[in-house]
């Protein structure tokens, strides 16, 4: 298998695929008295045509290295991921190479870290690394299709 280095997530690496959200450094206004700094309008959202729902994703934890053999896509929508807990967790998201995906890149959250995927990004199932992986998912509803799957021939060991 070839092996993918998980490396830090940061925002410019992450940005062609999507958004990091995070309440570090200055806030872009102070409300509530005082007492509060809200970090606004953080992710490029997108629901095209359907509405913006809001589910909780309760999921077992990934040991590592973690074999990678799918990456999906919504064609139709945006999908963020904001943890419950302050665990990291494992992102894995993929170019697309004319239709399907390139060679993955893999990236661990810091606590407090959440992400966006861009509507139509190559990404990997939600992967945490602890228990529980107990997450807050804003993505697409409506009737529609809006999974694609694209399966490896050879996994991807990522470490
Ligand atoms: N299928 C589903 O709701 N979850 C995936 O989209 C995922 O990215 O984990
Ligand atoms: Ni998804």
């Amino acid at each position: 298998m070839k092996r993918i280095a998980i490396q830090p997530l940061t925002a410019e690496a992450f940005a062609p695929f999507g958004d990091v959200l995070e309440a570090e450094g200055a806030p872009d206004k102070i409300i509530n008295e005082g007492l509060c700094g809200r970090f606004h309008d953080c992710a490029r959202l997108d629901f095209s045509d359907g509405r913006a729902g809001i589910s909780l994703f309760k999921s077992e934890a990934r040991a590592l290295p973690y074999t990678l053999r799918m990456v999906e896509r919504h064609p139709l929508g945006s999908q963020a991921f904001l943890p419950m807990t302050l665990d990291p967790f494992l992102v894995i998201v993929a170019p697309d190479e004319g239709d399907a995906p390139g060679e993955p890149l893999a990236f661990r959250t810091v606590p407090g870290q959440g992400i966006n995927f861009l509507r139509g990004t190559w990404h990997g199932v939600l992967t945490p690394l602890s228990e529980p992986g107990l997450f807050a998912v804003v993505d697409r509803i409506g009737a529609e299709a809006n999974l694609d799957e694209h399966w490896f021939e050879t996994p991807y060991e990522i470490a």
